[in-house]
């Protein structure tokens, strides 16, 4: 069935696991995503952005995403990720999603209170949970200066502080992580002391990790194998995730790596049947990628398999 996250979040946080949060915004995406989690038998977190939303019109995705919950019988939740606006998070709210994120991290800290609270009271008077974010995912890799990431990073008190004014369900940090498929320059490195602080201050609250894609090197070599060009491409270790989801952090956000995973899948066969025009014949391969590697994420990196 369609159900937010508080269920599946509390069993996380419980057993040490995270849920994967996977981007959506077309059917071949929801239908690789949707099947690993029928053969893992894991809960799912389908999200979509505002960029989604654009891309496919509304719509679309959610009846791609009730068919999801129709085909499966799996618990799904649909959420808004990276909501900038109350009006987005209400348009979503009443639009029958059952979690929204607003990210109010680029605004001053009281600016941010005011603006969740606000999302929080609405989607709360309509069963629907919230995620916020406070510190800035920010490429802070160019930061050199440990000031400068210290500021760019959640503080740990502020974040007890948001989370009491605000109500907010589930609570998104900057810890070292950012997005996309470039995050870091040197050594991958997450700040654990600040994610074990922050969680020992919120015990049993839920964790949001995002920018958490591993960028696997075998399909960056693939796509650039066969005409892409994603040089220096490097993602979050696999272990330091694991490790993430047992210190309080219940949902990962996976989104470049399901992009590699389909892109190179499909550059490669087109490189290797340059007659066929099917689309049919690189999406359905492309989906495929995409199922082999959420099995993966969730059999060995995120601990959801079997908890749906
Ligand atoms: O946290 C993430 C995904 O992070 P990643 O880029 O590491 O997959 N998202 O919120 C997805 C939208 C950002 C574009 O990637
Ligand atoms: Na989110
Ligand atoms: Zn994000």
């Amino acid at each position: 069935p369609l159900v937010t996250s508080k269920e599946m979040f509390k069993k996380a946080y419980k057993g040490g696991y995270a849920i994967g949060a996977f981007n959506v915004n077309n059917m071949e995406i929801i239908q690789g995503i949707v099947e690993a989690g029928k053969e893992e038998n894991a809960p799912l977190i389908l999200q979509v952005s505002a960029g989604a939303r654009k891309y496919a019109q509304p719509v679309y995705l959610k009846k791609l995403v009730e068919a999801a919950v129709e085909y499966s019988g799996l618990p799904i939740v649909l959420h808004l990720d990276h909501g900038d606006s109350f009006e987005i998070c209400k348009a979503c709210v009443d639009d029958g999603f059952t979690s929204v994120m607003i990210d109010g991290s680029k605004y001053p800290f009281e600016e941010n209170i005011a603006l969740t609270k606000k999302v929080v009271d609405y989607a709360h008077s309509k069963g629907v949970v919230v995620e916020a974010e406070l510190g800035r995912l920010s490429g802070i890799e160019d930061a050199v200066s440990v000031s400068e990431r210290d500021a760019a990073f959640t503080d740990p008190d502020e974040a007890v502080e948001f989370v009491e004014r605000t109500g907010v369900d589930s609570l998104a940090i900057a810890i070292g992580t950012s997005h996309g498929a470039y995050k870091f320059k040197g050594e991958p490195r997450l700040d654990f002391e600040r994610l074990e602080k922050i969680s020992s201050m919120l015990p049993n609250f839920p964790l949001v990790l995002h920018g958490a894609s591993s960028v696997p090197q075998e399909f960056v070599e693939i796509c650039n194998k066969y005409g892409g060009q994603i040089p220096g491409a490097k993602g979050v270790p696999e272990d330091m995730l694991r490790k993430a989801a047992e210190m309080g952090v219940c949902k990962i956000n996976i989104d470049t790596d399901l992009r590699l995973a389909m892109t190179a899948s499909i550059r490669k066969y087109l490189a290797e049947n340059p007659s066929h025009f099917d689309p049919r014949q690189y999406l359905g391969p492309g989906r495929e990628a995409i199922k082999q590697m959420v099995i993966h994420k969730m059999r060995d990196v995120l601990g959801c398999s079997g908890k749906a």
